[in-house]
């Protein structure tokens, strides 16, 4: 299986603190990846080495197989629509589209007229007119035109109001099966990934938490509840990823590729977002050393 994105220990430092640290990723292609974790964690980082904005510090990272932005041929196969959705304010949706042309070797001009028709776009109008949800959408409608392998996005969806989202995702779904490309999104919204992400990476603290295929990740995490009493006995063989308590019960996350069977506890399936909170709870370190020192 070809990768899109490979890295081996990367790590970006800024000063004395790193941004990204010790990464280790190898996603598959033909996957629509969401990037999840907390502000701060280092998500722009790596979607920046990976677009060959940035430089790493220690470590590798390759795109396509190839190092990123390291020739013009490398950068036309990967498209990179940063945050905030920069686009030219003064220019019109024409402009972009004509700019869009002369920059891409491998522009598509016909699928370039034909969705941001689709959309509605005026063509004479300006960027700076458009309305949050338009930008998204001549961000995206720039970045599939570019015909890349691998599209990068960066928080696309973070100023889009329920609606503009739903219709964003829904025109993203659409185009990757049509277009077979692969894709990494960033962002908070969890309930939305889980609508068109098939592959997972959740970053906390710099660091690479989880990753890998989101029904796979489904199938071996696991919500398990008990008594406080239930908890003092916990089958210590288990990978335990987040723990809660209430004055009453017990509720630990776990990831385990075999069937639970202990009366004790009930277990259930986890959503895609409670085991994303599950990795960012930091509360839990404190509770998994306690067990570490238990076991
Ligand atoms: N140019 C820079 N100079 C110094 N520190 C930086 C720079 N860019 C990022 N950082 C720091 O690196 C860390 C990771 O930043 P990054 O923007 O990658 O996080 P993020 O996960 O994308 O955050 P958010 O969800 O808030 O967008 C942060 O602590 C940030 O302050």
């Amino acid at each position: 299986m070809t990768s899109v994105l490979q890295a081996q220990a990367l790590g970006k430092r800024y000063g004395k603190r790193w941004a990204l640290r010790e990464c280790t990723v190898d996603i598959p292609a033909g996957h629509v990846v969401g990037l999840v974790g907390p502000n701060g964690a280092g998500k722009t980082t790596l979607l920046k080495l990976a677009g060959g904005q940035l430089e790493p510090t220690t470590g590798d990272i390759t795109v396509l197989g190839g190092r990123p932005g390291s020739t013009p041929a490398q950068l036309a196969r990967v498209g990179f629509v940063a945050q905030d959705t920069p686009l030219y304010a003064a220019l019109t949706v024409a402009e972009h589209l004509r700019l869009g042309a002369r920059l891409n070797p491998r522009w598509d001009a016909a699928l370039a007229r034909e969705r941001s028709g689709q959309l509605g776009l005026d063509p004479s109008h300006r960027a700076g007119k458009l309305s949050g949800g338009e930008r998204a959408q001549l961000a995206l409608t720039l970045g599939l035109a570019k015909r890349p392998e691998l599209l990068i996005m960066d928080e696309p969806v973070a100023s889009l109001d329920p609606l503009a989202r739903r219709e964003f995702l829904h025109r993203l779904t659409e185009a990757t099966a049509e277009h077979k490309l692969s894709v990494v999104l960033s962002s908070h919204l969890v309930s939305d990934l889980e609508k068109v992400c098939d592959y997972l990476i959740v970053l906390v603290d710099s660091r690479v938490r989880v990753a890998g295929e989101v029904d796979r990740l489904l199938a071996t995490h696991h919500r398990l509840t008990g008594s406080l009493h239930a908890f003092d006995r916990f089958p210590f063989d288990q990978r335990v990823i987040s723990v809660s308590h209430t004055d009453q019960q017990s509720t630990v996350v776990v990831r385990t590729g075999s069937p639970i069977h202990d009366p004790a506890w009930t277990v259930s399936r986890l959503s895609l977002e409670d085991l994303v909170l599950a990795y960012m709870d930091k509360s839990t370190e404190n509770r998994r050393a306690h067990l570490e020192v238990q076991r």
